[in-house]
């Protein structure tokens, strides 16, 4: 870490929790719980996903803190371009959660969910290219494929002119396998890795290897701003910054990252505002014409006692905090 810890008792005295409701069903969830922390540089969000263990769920809280309690990097950019982020829905649906994101010129596309096949990813994504020809899409399949069914289903989705696809399978060799084998199949599509960037205990593996197009890289989940730059700067691949379904506090972050980032080639994955229905703060951090504007949010308080689960989440969600400390101080 970069930067030194302030107190515990400082943290867990200006620590406040909140469960948004979502206004589609995303990563299984619809309702999306976070801690956020008021700290002398403003707020910040630590939102680690609740079945993420202290050791990895860490990482998210160092991310806060240093939101909270250090100034954002120096901006190269007053707006982040963004993609919107369309669901694993029903095609019947595309139209009505596309319609919530305000004219967007990149769409990120959930495919391979549990418990759906291909054809409804094939639908899900011929309705988004109907509805927008112009639209630079993208997929992204969270590894839920296998080597076999990723190269079968990006053969047919890759119809459809694709972007890149995020992740189609597990691990690192994997990526480096379907991409080969689609270019042995002669189809040009590049390959985003996600999972395999975040997940791993050595970011830059992917980069060295080669194993993928270019990677997504997500502020809580590798550790915050600094962290990410640093990343950033050493991968020899394009970076996609990406929420990880966070509040609009910790779309600041993320957005503050992507301005401080010098190469910005993709849309980035932060127009998430838009699958909540409630936010932490009265003006949500949400895209104009897939721009999303570069600014601190500041919780609003009112909505901070709205949104506050019961007592009992609140205490887990200290509880955690205390434990992902502790993870960090001995790191
Ligand atoms: O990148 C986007 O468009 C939205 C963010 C997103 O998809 C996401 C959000 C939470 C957890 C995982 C992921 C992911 O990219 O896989
Ligand atoms: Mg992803």
């Amino acid at each position: 870490m970069s930067f030194e810890l302030p107190p515990l008792a400082d943290l867990l005295a200006h620590s406040y929790v909140v469960r948004l409701p979502m206004r589609v069903k995303f990563r299984g969830i619809t309702q999306r719980e976070a801690l956020l922390i008021e700290g002398p540089e403003g707020w910040g969000e630590f939102s680690a996903f609740v079945e993420y263990a202290p050791a990895e769920a860490s990482r998210w809280l160092s991310a806060g803190i240093e939101a909270a309690y250090q100034p954002f990097p120096e901006p190269l950019r007053t707006t982040i371009p963004v993609n919107a982020t369309l669901p694993a829905v029903a095609a019947s649906e595309v139209g009505a959660v596309l319609e919530k994101y305000d004219a967007p010129h990149t769409i990120k596309i959930k495919v391979a969910e549990q418990g759906q096949g291909l054809e409804q990813d094939l639908a899900r994504v011929a309705e988004a290219r109907r509805l927008y020809p112009q639209a630079a899409l993208r997929v992204d399949a969270n590894m839920g494929w296998d080597i076999g069914q990723a190269v079968h289903a990006l053969k047919a989705l890759s119809e459809f002119d694709l972007q890149y696809a995020e992740q189609p399978v597990p691990g690192i060799t994997g990526l480096a396998e379907v991409r080969e084998q689609l270019r042995t199949a002669g189809i040009d599509l590049k390959i985003a890795a996600d999972e395999a960037v975040r997940k791993h205990t050595d970011p830059l593996e992917v980069s060295r290897l080669g194993a993928a197009d270019l990677m997504v890289i997500k502020a809580q989940p590798l550790g915050g701003i600094q962290a990410v730059l640093d990343i950033a700067q050493q991968a020899e691949l394009d970076v996609v910054v990406s929420s990880a379904l966070d509040t609009s506090v910790g779309l600041s972050q993320a957005a503050a990252l992507a301005s401080a980032l010098p190469a910005l080639p993709y849309a980035c994955g932060l127009s998430t505002g838009t699958l909540f229905a409630d936010d932490v703060c009265t003006e949500p951090l949400l895209a104009t014409a897939g721009y999303l504007p570069v600014q601190r949010i500041d919780a609003d308080p009112r909505k901070l006692k709205q949104l506050r689960p019961e007592q009992q989440r609140v205490d887990w969600w200290l509880r955690r905090v205390e434990q992902c400390y502790e993870q960090l101080v001995k790191a």
